[in-house]
């Protein structure tokens, strides 16, 4: 045989539920917050929509990266409250930034006294307009291969154009991660309309033949994209 038994039943999950033992043992051996980040994550949790937050270890796994790269410049997408904005600024050095954008200025001002309590507001430039309008003038800027790490995950449908923007402002080295990317399974078959989905579907497809990034899925939350610009 050529995998254990396990492996072999067909699983609707590519990973235990979040609340079954293992993957709390897993967090509990794993997960280091900051204090504020914490606090982020649990105010967030409450919110409406509270669960299109990055899970607390895709978002480790995203700031170890940015140590990992010795970054200095981030981009975040889709900032919502900025779990992930936070997380990244504090990876980055004193020095660093973090370029986050967001078009609800109500979610990123209930998450602010956080980035504050955390000491890295400062790191923390937010942008509230479209994302598309951001990223074209951060490249009408010169800024196109500076950053070294970018995050996308605001609405999925201009997912491919900020796909290539990113790709564009990242500097040869650079991490570019994609959250939910298995759009809850969606991408197999996604239903006639569902335009989300079909933009999700299609990135997929785009990446995997992309020769200018070496790439990994994870089967993190609803998926994680990571692509490794060459
Ligand atoms: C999935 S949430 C992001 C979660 C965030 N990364 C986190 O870790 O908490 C998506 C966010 O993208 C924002 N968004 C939607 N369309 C956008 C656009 N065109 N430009 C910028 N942000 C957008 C939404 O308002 C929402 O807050």
């Amino acid at each position: 045989r050529r995998w254990p038994p396990w492996r072999c039943r067909r699983q609707r999950c590519l990973l235990p539920p979040e609340d079954s033992p293992l993957w709390q043992y897993l967090l509990s051996r794993s997960v280091r917050e900051h204090p504020a980040l914490r606090s982020l994550r649990l105010l967030t949790l409450e919110q409406p929509q509270g669960d299109s937050m990055l899970t607390c270890e895709q978002a480790q796994l995203l700031a170890n990266l940015a140590r990992l790269v010795k970054a200095q410049k981030a981009l975040d997408l889709g900032t919502f409250t900025g779990y992930c904005a936070l997380a990244l600024a504090l990876a980055l050095p004193p020095a660093g930034r973090v370029v986050t954008c967001e078009v609800d200025a109500g979610p990123p001002a209930l998450g602010r006294p956080l980035w504050q309590q955390a000491e890295a507001e400062p790191k923390i430039d937010l942008r509230l307009r479209p994302a598309l309008e951001t990223l074209d003038g951060l490249l009408a800027a010169g800024e196109a291969g500076t950053f070294d790490v970018a995050v996308v995950d605001a609405d999925k449908e201009n997912c491919a154009a900020y796909y290539e923007r990113c790709l564009q402002l990242l500097r040869p080295g650079g991490v570019l991660a994609i959250p939910r990317v298995l759009w809850q399974g969606k991408v197999l078959q996604p239903q006639k309309g569902n335009k989300e989905a079909e933009s999700v579907r299609s990135l997929n497809e785009r990446i995997r033949r992309d020769a200018r990034v070496h790439i990994s899925l994870l089967p993190l939350g609803d998926g994680l994209t990571l692509a490794f610009k060459i």
